[in-house]
């Protein structure tokens, strides 16, 4: 089996981009929803991004956005990935000239191979914790029995890993990667590079 892949979420610094690329992070992502202590602006995330040693995916993360909003947004921003973080249909997430991974949020009881097979042209499916009213970022973990080992698209683990439980995580899950963003902050939008070093040392060990 390959290593698991590596996302840092909710980058709002060149500094914790860079701790991130440099402890190991495949991808790392900028959430571009206002109502999030992680959001950045445009200009912010090309200048990250600006930043960036080769072969790092960015992704950017959007809660029902316009789709005039993002494609402006795609004009200016380089961006390798897009994440539908909100109530998108697979048409909603379709259309830009980009692969996509939507983020399913779980609660007990959901049949996650299901809503997989209502997304068949994403990338993977993002699986975080459903929170009501809050729509990623939650810092929550959910039951990861309710994973199944057979799913038609790459998933990805979120909500509320931390270098304490990621290798559980990977161990019990076996995701094709893991994504964190509470995790390994020193406060809301603000990395901490040590957490991150411990994350993914933790992850891929
Ligand atoms: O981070 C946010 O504030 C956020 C707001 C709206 C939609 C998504 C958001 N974040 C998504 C993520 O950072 C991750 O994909 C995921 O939810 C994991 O977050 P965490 O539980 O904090 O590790």
């Amino acid at each position: 089996m390959s290593a698991v892949r590596i996302k840092i979420c909710g980058i709002t610094r060149i500094e914790d981009a860079l701790a991130a690329v440099a402890a190991g992070a495949d991808a790392i992502g900028f959430v571009f929803y206002a109502k999030s202590p992680r959001a950045v602006t445009p200009a912010q995330a090309r200048s990250i991004i600006a930043a960036l040693p080769p072969f790092v995916t960015t992704v950017g993360l959007f809660v029902d956005m316009p789709r005039a909003e993002l494609r402006q947004l795609l004009g200016e921003v380089p961006l390798d990935l897009l994440q539908f973080h909100g109530d998108e249909s697979a048409e909603d997430c379709a259309g830009f000239g980009r692969p996509y991974i939507k983020a399913l949020r779980v609660k007990p009881g959901d049949d996650i191979a299901a809503a997989v097979s209502r997304y068949p042209e994403a990338s993977g499916l993002l699986l975080d914790t459903y929170v009501p009213g809050v729509p990623g970022g939650t810092g929550e973990a959910f039951d990861w029995s309710l994973v199944p080992q057979d799913a038609a698209k790459p998933l990805i683990l979120a909500g509320g890993l931390t270098p304490d439980n990621v290798g559980e995580a990977v161990r019990q899950v076996r995701p094709y990667a893991v994504d964190v963003s509470g995790g390994v902050e020193a406060a809301k939008g603000i990395k901490d590079a040590a957490k991150i070093q411990a994350f993914i040392q933790r992850a891929r060990s």
